[in-house]
């Protein structure tokens, strides 16, 4: 397998900044080399058929003041080439990992050389990836997939560069989607395992305990689970705040803000991805990114837990049991392909498909280098150093028409390159397009004169030999033109889905744009705009999953501040109320003159109501029906509708739509087009108006403002 990136490893370690971690290259390539499969290897199940190691990171972090104000010994040490040696009163041990995060490391450094972009990379391409903290209670591993756990409390928010991977992960998210285009759906859900129990983070009404279910399609899943669509970082944000106010905390003797729970974020992608082997072969990849964070094991009598506390680290430590004990299976290929107590656990059955299924794994080690935690941190180490030998079957999710569409085209690729092939071999001539019909016309038409004599005429006495030679080189023509014209038809179908692709973003984009346009309008008032009941977009769609709500429509997440009107804000401004500037410059598509310029002038009196011009419009014409077999860009001359004439030639039947209904076709689409552009238009011209009313309301309020704050001073100083 080649890797992509084990160069830049390998350079990396050379700056000075980086020796605070060390490198296993050999298994660091493992992963990297991962993301560099492409859809070609992903559509065929062979490629993925690859048992991959998962991949385990180790992260010492530093001395904390108890263990300083005690004089712990620190018991790491680090001899490089990914390996740590840690001083176990009796000996030395020696571990070895694929990256150790020496305690100097920063939050940047394990986002950057842990392989968690690569893991972000890889979800994209439609592998479920789980990345999954694990350690002793107080040795990182909220601190290293969130920040400081103290930042959730409060609303106060963390110095950049303390924020953890799952933020930092996040932003990679929405910049590669960005980067990649077309269309995409992100859906968050945020869980945690309580006390044996599944309790939604997001939906926390009576704390309502969920089952985990199993199918076939889709492994063990959380029944009922709240979910929340995702379209920028800042709801992705909302999500993890709201997941981790919710999630069950609590003090002990080791952590002040111990989590008393295994907690669970899942973000599911659905991206549609362009095939690079096909520009106009689109596939919709499934992947999903999971961040995992357990509860830290804890020997209850450094603990100190009683009562409650004592309950909830039994069950931790219940389940983590049955974790390292699935480990052990996993890791051990006698037992691997045996039982594994997957359902021991409510965890373990979630984490099924991460560890021994299908999905990739990066596990985080976290362990503190203090000689008083000795035994917890090798208990750590022997757990990771087991799982480092746990392999997986990276598998593709996508959807399996889609799949199937994917596998037929290749196959018609590679049949289409053989046919060039034999018929280079049989030295067929090379011609263009119309020479050939050219050519065939007036050969078929000196075969028909040649007929027609035979018929009325006496019939000369003709070289049987020769003429089946004729007859033969005319066939070969025919079989040309037939394949010229199934190119040709080909074509035109896959202009036609082009055409229709660009449609559906377009409907998507002002689609959005509806949605940005109804958020302004609240802000400004009821009275700006009158709409008429009806809206030409609001039609149900029976594909949309019932519990899947936009983020502001989601009760769950409406604890941000509200308006007077009380209506809640969009999300995006981190639980703030949108300043002017903020508002105006994000929903602005002209940049840094939006809603300086001077405000729009206020509608006559006399004058109508004035409306948004996009309800005006005619209603968009949606795509027509598309015939199933012409659906998802399959290879439609295969399969025409039943209107189509059928034409047949000496090489079987060649479906073609004729020229007057494609004609009528194209110019159908290309008016659905025009409209859905020139409404998107207009809606973009919609938002600008919008905003310059904001910016107006926002200079009128800052002038009485003004005005009332003069005349309080000029109350407060008196008469003179
Ligand atoms: N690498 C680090 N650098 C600086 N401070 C850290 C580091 N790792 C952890 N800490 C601090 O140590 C404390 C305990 O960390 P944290 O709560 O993340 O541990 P934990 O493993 O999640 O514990 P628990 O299992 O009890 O939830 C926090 O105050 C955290 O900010």
């Amino acid at each position: 397998m080649k890797s992509d990136s084990r160069g830049s490893y390998d350079s990396a370690m050379d700056t000075p900044a980086l020796s605070r971690l060390s490198f296993n290259d050999r298994k660091m390539s493992l992963l990297s080399s991962k993301s560099s499969t492409t859809l070609s290897s992903a559509a065929g199940t062979e490629a993925d058929d690859v048992d991959e190691h998962i991949n385990v990171v180790l992260r010492v972090r530093p001395l904390n003041n108890a263990e300083l104000m005690r004089k712990d010994a620190f018991v790491a040490s680090f001899p490089g080439a990914g390996r740590i040696e840690c001083d176990a009163n009796t000996s030395v041990r020696s571990f070895g990992f694929n990256v150790v995060f020496e305690p100097e490391a920063t939050q940047q450094d394990l986002f950057e050389h842990s392989g968690m972009k690569k893991l972000v990379d890889m979800s994209l391409n439609g592998y479920a990836c789980t990345a999954l903290a694990f350690g002793q209670t107080g040795s990182g591993k909220t601190h290293t997939m969130t920040g400081p756990p103290q930042q959730f409390e409060g609303g106060k928010h963390p110095p950049e560069d303390m924020v953890g991977i799952m933020q930092r992960s996040f932003e990679y998210l929405i910049h590669m989607l960005q980067q990649n285009g077309g269309n995409k759906v992100i859906r968050a859900s945020y869980l945690e395992i309580y006390n044996e129990q599944v309790v939604d983070l997001l939906n926390t009404v009576r704390r309502r305990h969920l089952q985990v279910r199993w199918s076939k399609n889709r492994g063990f899943y959380v029944e009922n689970l709240f979910v929340v669509e995702c379209e920028t970082v800042d709801d992705m944000m909302a999500v993890l705040e709201e997941g981790m106010k919710n999630r069950q905390t609590g003090s002990h003797g080791l952590n002040e803000t111990s989590s008393r729970s295994h907690s669970m974020m899942s973000l599911s992608i659905d991206s549609e991805l362009q095939d690079p082997d096909d520009e106009n072969l689109y596939v919709t990849k499934r992947g999903k990114l999971t961040f995992v964070d357990l509860a830290g094991s804890e020997k209850v009598k450094d603990s100190h837990s009683t009562a409650e506390t004592l309950v909830e680290s039994n069950n931790i430590n219940r389940s983590l049991l049955v974790l390292g004990n699935c480990i052990s299976c996993l890791g051990d290929h006698r037992k691997r392909g045996g039982h594994i107590p997957y359902r021991d656990s409510k965890l373990t059955k979630l984490l099924a498909d991460s560890l021994g299924g299908s999905g990739v794994t990066l596990m985080i080690a976290c362990i503190t280098p203090s000689s008083h935690h000795i035994s917890e941190t090798m208990n750590t180490l022997r757990y990771a150093s087991r799982a480092k030998k746990i392999k997986t079957k990276p598998l593709i999710k996508m959807d399996p028409r889609e799949k199937l569409i994917m596998s037929l085209k290749r196959e018609i690729k590679i049949l289409r390159n053989e046919n060039q092939y034999l018929r280079q071999q049989l030295e067929f001539p090379e011609k263009t397009k119309v020479a050939m019909q050219k050519e065939s016309d007036e050969k078929y038409k000196n075969f028909m004169k040649e007929q027609e004599n035979n018929k009325g005429g006496e019939k000369p006495k003709k070289d049987p030999k020769s003429e089946e030679a004729g007859l033969y080189e005319m066939l070969q023509e025919y079989m040309i033109e037939n394949e010229a014209l199934r190119t040709e038809n080909a074509d035109l179908h896959a202009t036609k889905d082009k055409i229709r692709r660009e449609q559906q973003l377009l409907y998507k984009d002002n689609e959005k744009m509806m949605k940005r346009i109804e958020d302004l309008e609240r802000l400004i008032g009821p009275t700006a705009w009158q709409r008429p009941a009806i809206d030409p977009y609001s039609q149900p769609s029976s594909n949309a999953p019932s519990q899947v709500q936009s983020p502001r429509q989601s009760p769950a997440l409406q604890y941000r501040s509200a308006q007077p009107s009380g209506q809640p804000f969009p999300i995006g401004q981190q639980g703030r109320y949108p300043s002017k500037e903020q508002y105006v410059i994000a929903a602005s598509p002209n940049g840094a003159t939006r809603g300086k310029g001077p405000p729009p002038p206020p509608p006559p009196n006399n004058s109508k109501p004035r409306r948004p011009p996009h309800r005006l419009a005619d209603p968009i014409m949606r795509p027509a029906q598309i015939p199933p077999d012409h659906q998802n860009g399959g290879p439609a001359y295969d399969h025409p509708p039943p209107s189509m004439p059928t034409q047949h030639t000496a090489n079987g039947p060649i479906r073609q739509e004729s020229p007057a209904r494609m004609d009528s076709r194209a110019a159908s689409q290309l008016s659905t087009s025009e409209s859905v552009r020139s409404m998107n238009e207009k809606l973009k011209q919609e938002l600008v108006e919008l905003e310059g009313e904001i910016a107006h309301h926002h200079n009128v309020n800052q002038r009485t403002r003004s005005n009332l704050y003069g005349s309080q001073a000029s109350i407060r100083s008196g008469p003179r």
